[in-house]
């Protein structure tokens, strides 16, 4: 069930990169100045020092009737990459030493500006310089970004669909200008990363996920689509902000905040029946409920619960791997999740089930080995003299069966009297980890430095030879501990993940302590390419397993021992096409794949798996210059 092996790398963007293949025509409708200002079709771009530099060749020019509109030199796409580095590189050397979120808001300027300018050389740049621009473009910075939108609002990217705009939904989406749209990602602002309530200032997280669909998976930027859902905030300092540029209202609840995004999803439904709908970073209540209202109607799926299961079960079967053990020893381990939010019941959904199938479908044994900690908030009254106080008090602890109001969807993990070896309802964080010894600790609490000192040190009595620590919570100050505090107090024989991205730890005497990012950008890119190419109408609970044991067969036994359990960003593009592929051929399996564009059902069906992958590979875009042809 589990394979390791893994599928020879296909030729990808690195060497299409020097490819001297001339471009097929792009046919542009617009002439002049028009398209100096579209920066889909601008070939000119602006560095810091001040000039324009523009890739248009003289005959285009006369072609396009942009002859004196620019500067007379014409300069080639690679120099104009190797231009815009340098500026941006000189950026990197004048920030030195000033605080990070100074150094990297004016890296994400540069590169915002860029995209606004000229897309195709901001995507050539962002894919080759992924390592290096992720962290911009995506978190930490988009956190950054997203908490000072309104300062850095320049031009709109995305639709932006309002409680004000009820009844109008359906007239609105054709107000889009591109007539195709392959890739929608959706939010309502509700739980941006762990900064909470943002409002309509979480655009910058569509913004951020479609950035690495294009970058990952090589969907056209043409055909993509950030949307927020503005149904209002609960965030009192934005809702007193006068600068705050969404709606000033409490959020709508209940029916009239479903009635908003019915609305809209049938409205999209209508205009682009084929695209796909990812929901991103919404609230947990209505993270579950969207699912299960949308997931059998539309190609949908819910990245934070869905996407993040799948990269963290990738990562609990690699530590398994890392202890020297075969997989199936997974039924075996002692896993500690903190947080009963989206993202964690999500993951514990998906690590019940693979466990579940390795011990012959048991759930109720395999949900042993699985503790869930969680706040719980409780009304106590006390009696001072005569008067009667009452107070809500908030507790963090183990969650069991005694505990009351627990959200329906983490009831399934509450311990049982008789399986909790001991400790009480509520029982803290520490005295789990002393008791269970677990073999992996995974946070998605949101809360920052929660995995403190004592929790770590603790750790060093793990059962496991490799203890896993996974700090998955994002931005990087969020995260449930620094990379460095890990190896420091748990040890150097952990294995480490966390959300955002940290450096490798210098472990002295030529050592490394590696750091793994688990995030589901190893997922989302190719669950959404590997729908989208197989025509699918739904994203089913096999296509999601599928992309996950592709993810987790992917290491070498090389790299898995040294505690390498995600490749490197940098091969982005390869994982996305193997996991695209995993998709698509569970799609075929499964008889929901009705093909895309000129490729039928029946010719997906004859793919083998590495045609598969090519065929998943010649369908990303890949920037480069076309020349550009005018049409009326
Ligand atoms: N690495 C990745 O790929 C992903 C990371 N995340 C991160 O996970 C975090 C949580 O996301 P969601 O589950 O969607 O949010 P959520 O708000 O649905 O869940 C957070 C949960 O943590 C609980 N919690 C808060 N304080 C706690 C404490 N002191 N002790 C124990 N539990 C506590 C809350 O009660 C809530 O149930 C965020 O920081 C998010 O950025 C989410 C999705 C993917
Ligand atoms: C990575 C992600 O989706 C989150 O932190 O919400
Ligand atoms: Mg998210």
């Amino acid at each position: 069930m589990w394979r390791l092996a893994r599928v020879t790398a296909t030729s990808l963007s690195r060497s299409r990169r020097f490819s001297t293949a001339i471009p097929g025509p792009c046919m542009v409708h617009k002439r002049g100045a028009d398209i100096l200002h579209d920066p889909w079709f601008n070939k000119a771009i602006k560095v810091i020092r001040g000039y324009d530099d523009t890739g248009f060749p003289l005959t285009e020019r006369d072609r396009l009737g942009l002859r004196g509109l620019l500067p007379p030199r014409v300069i080639s796409f690679e120099q104009q990459y190797a231009r815009f580095m340098e500026s941006y590189r000189s950026l990197e050397k004048n920030t030195q030493g000033q605080p990070y979120g100074v150094v990297s808001l004016a890296k994400w300027r540069i590169l915002n500006r860029l995209h606004d300018r000229n897309e195709t050389l901001y995507y050539r740049v962002l894919i080759d310089n992924i390592k290096d621009f992720a962290p911009i473009i995506y978190t930490p910075t988009v956190g950054l970004v997203c908490q000072n939108y309104s300062g850095l609002f320049r031009r709109p990217r995305g639709m932006y669909f309002s409680a004000k705009d009820k009844g109008e939904m359906m007239s609105m989406i054709y107000n889009w200008p591109a007539h195709q749209v392959d890739m929608i990602v959706l939010t309502d602002g509700s739980r941006i990363l762990g900064l909470g309530d943002l409002g309509v200032q979480g655009i910058g997280i569509p913004i951020g996920k479609l950035d690495m669909y294009v970058a990952a998976a090589g969907i056209n930027p043409q055909r993509i689509l950030p949307v927020m859902l503005d149904v209002g905030t609960n965030n009192q300092e934005l809702l007193e902000d006068r600068l705050y540029l969404g709606l000033r209202q409490p959020r709508l609840e209940g029916e009239e905040y479903l009635a908003i995004v019915d609305e809209f999803m049938e409205a999209v439904h209508t205009r682009w029946p084929k695209a796909i709908v990812q929901f991103e970073d919404f609230q947990m209540k209505w993270a579950f409920e969207t699912l299960q209202r949308y997931r059998k109607r539309v190609c949908m799926f819910n990245d934070d619960i869905q996407g993040t299961a799948g990269v963290a079960l990738a990562g609990l079967l690699g530590s398994v791997r890392a202890q020297g053990r075969p997989l199936t020893d997974f039924v075996n381990q002692k896993i500690v999740v903190v947080g009963a939010g989206s993202a964690g019941l999500g993951v514990l959904s998906m690590a019940v089930q693979a466990a579940s199938r390795m011990a012959g479908n048991s759930e109720a044994v395999t949900r042993n080995q699985f503790f869930l900690i969680d706040k719980d908030v409780r009304l106590y009254t006390f009696s001072l003299s005569q008067t009667c106080i009452e107070a809500l008090y908030q507790f963090y602890g183990l969650v069991t069966k005694e505990r009351k109001n627990l959200d329906p969807a983490a009831a399934p993990f509450a311990k049982a009297p008789g399986e909790i070896m001991g400790l009480k309802e509520g029982a803290t964080l520490l005295e789990v980890v002393k008791k269970v010894k677990p073999h992996v600790l995974l946070g998605l609490s949101g809360v920052g430095g929660i995995f403190n000192e004592e929790v770590l040190k603790a750790m060093r009595e793990s059962a496991s030879t490799k203890p896993a620590i996974f700090a998955m919570s994002n931005p990087t100050l969020n995260a449930e501990c620094t990379a460095a505090d890990a190896f420091k107090h748990a040890g150097e024989n952990i294995v480490f993940a966390s959300g955002s991205p940290f450096e490798n730890i210098d472990l002295g005497n030529g050592k490394v302590g590696y750091v793994n990012q688990a995030n589901n950008m190893y997922l989302f890119p190719g669950i959404g390419l590997g729908a989208l190419l197989s025509g699918a109408h739904f994203i089913t609970d096999g296509m999601l397993q599928a992309a996950a044991e592709c993810l987790a067969s992917y290491m070498t036994e090389e790299e898995i021992e040294k505690g390498i359990l995600y490749p490197s960003i940098n091969s982005i593009r390869q994982i996305t096409a193997e996991v695209g592929a995993a998709v698509l051929r569970a799609a075929v399996a499964e008889e929901l794949a009705e093909g895309h564009g000129e490729v039928g059902p029946k010719e997906l069906a004859h793919m083998s798996k590495e045609e598969t992958v090519e065929y998943i590979t010649q369908n990303m875009w890949f920037p480069v210059y076309s020349p550009l042809v005018h049409e009326k």
